[in-house]
C-alpha cells in the first residue's frame, strides 16, 4: 500500500518572488490525484519540493511521521527512495540504451547482482509494454516510448509515492489514452500513491481519485474528483471546463475591467458538463479506491449535471441511487 502524504502550508519562492504559498493538501495512501493550473503557476515546482529536490520556504511535508524540509540531506536521501518520478521529458540519458537507463537506479542505489538487476528491469519493462526494445537508444523510440521508458525507470525502486510531470504532454490522443490506461493498471498492481501533474482535461475528468487547482499563488481548491466537477467556483469551473470566460485571462488573472465588460456583455460559463465515469482497470476488477459513482454528491447535497455518470456511448454503466435519478425514475 502506498502511504500518505500531508502538506501543510508550504510556500516557496524564488528570489523574494513567491511562486505559491499557504499550500495544504492530503494525498490519500495508495489513491491517484491529479493538479491542474495554468502554466507557471508553480506545479513542476511543487512536485520538485514533494521530492525535495528544492527546499520550500516554509511548511510541512509529512510522510510516515518524517517531516520532509526537516531532515538532513542524509535522511532526506533515505526518504526519497519512496518516490519516483516520471519527469516531462523521461529524463532518459541519450547516450545509454533503454536497458541500461531503466537499469541506472538499481545499479546507483542498491547492491544487487546483475542477473537481480536484469530480473527487475525485465519486470519493470513487461509492465509498460516495453520488452524488445532494451537495446535502443532513447532517439531512437517514440515519445510514446520514451514516456514509458521513464516510467518503467520510475517504478524500479519500488516507490510508494510516483510523481508524474505532465505525462501526456506531446502524445497524441490515442497515446494520451494507453498512457492512462496504464497509469490506472500500475496504481492497482503497485498500490502506489500518484500525483499527476497534467494539462489534459479529459485526463483530469476520468483518471484521478482526487483534483487539485494551484492558480495565481494559492491552491483554489483540492479534493474528491465529483467535488470539483460539479463546482460552480468560477475558477475551478473555467479551468475544468476550458473555457475562455471567467477569471483566467490570456498571461494571468483577468482585472476587474475585463471581468465586468465580460458581464456587461452577458457572457456566461456554459453549463457544466455530465461528470464521466472514471477510467477502469483493464483487468476487470473495480478501482481500489473506487467511491460508488455520484457518493460524493448524494453525501454533499449536491444535484450532479444532468447526463453524469454514464458510459462512452451514453449508457448508463451503473445503478444509480434515486436522489441522482429525475422523480426516483432511472434515466
Ligand atoms: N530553479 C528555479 N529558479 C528560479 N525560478 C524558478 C526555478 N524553477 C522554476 N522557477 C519559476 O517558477 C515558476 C513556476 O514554474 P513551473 O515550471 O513550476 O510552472 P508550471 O506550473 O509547472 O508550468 P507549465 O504548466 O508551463 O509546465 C516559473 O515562473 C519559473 O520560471
Amino acid at each position: 500500500m502506498g502511504v500518505e502524504v500531508a502538506v501543510r502550508g508550504l510556500t516557496k519562492s524564488f528570489g523574494g518572488q513567491p511562486v505559491w504559498s499557504d499550500i495544504s493538501l492530503t494525498l490519500p495512501a495508495g489513491e491517484i490525484s491529479v493538479l491542474l493550473g495554468p502554466s507557471g503557476t508553480g506545479k513542476s515546482v511543487f512536485l520538485k519540493t514533494l521530492v525535495g529536490l528544492l527546499r520550500p520556504d516554509r511548511g510541512d511535508i509529512v510522510i510516515e511521521g518524517r517531516n520532509l524540509p526537516r531532515l538532513s540531506e542524509r535522511d532526506l536521501y533515505e526518504v526519497r527512495k519512496l518516490f519516483g518520478v516520471l519527469f516531462q521529458d523521461g529524463a532518459l540519458f541519450g547516450s545509454m540504451n533503454i536497458y541500461d537507463n531503466v537499469a541506472f537506479p538499481l545499479r546507483e542505489h542498491t547492491r544487487r547482482s546483475e542477473s537481480e538487476i536484469r530480473a527487475v528491469v525485465t519486470e519493470k519493462l513487461d509492465m509498460v509494454g516495453l520488452v524488445g526494445a532494451e537495446k535502443k537508444l532513447p532517439g531512437e523510440i517514440s515519445g510514446g516510448m520514451r514516456k514509458r521508458a521513464g516510467l518503467a525507470r520510475a517504478l524500479v525502486l519500488d516507490p510508494q509515492i510516483v510523481l508524474f510531470d505532465e505525462p501526456d504532454s506531446g502524445l497524441d490522443p490515442v497515446r494520451t489514452a494507453y498512457l492512462n490506461q496504464l497509469i490506472i493498471d500500475l496504481n492497482q498492481r503497485t498500490e502506489a500513491t500518484f500525483l499527476i501533474v497534467t494539462h489534459d482535461i479529459n485526463t483530469a475528468r476520468t483518471v484521478p481519485d482526487n483534483i487539485g487547482l494551484i492558480y495565481h499563488g494559492h491552491l483554489a481548491m483540492f479534493g474528491p474528483r465529483e467535488m470539483l466537477l460539479s463546482s460552480t467556483e468560477p475558477v475551478v469551473r473555467q479551468f475544468l471546463n476550458a473555457q475562455r470566460i471567467g477569471p483566467i485571462g490570456m498571461a494571468e488573472e483577468k482585472d476587474a475591467e475585463e471581468l465586468q465588460a465580460e458581464a456587461q456583455a452577458g457572457a456566461e460559463l456554459p453549463p457544466l458538463p455530465p461528470i464521466p465515469v472514471q477510467l477502469q482497470p483493464s483487468d476487470g476488477r473495480r478501482r481500489r479506491a473506487e467511491r460508488p459513482p455520484g457518493q460524493w454528491c448524494r453525501d454533499h447535497g449536491v444535484e450532479p449535471p444532468p447526463g453524469s455518470f454514464a458510459g462512452p456511448d451514453g449508457q448508463r454503466t451503473v445503478e444509480l441511487p434515486a436522489f441522482l435519478t429525475r422523480d426516483g425514475v432511472p434515466g
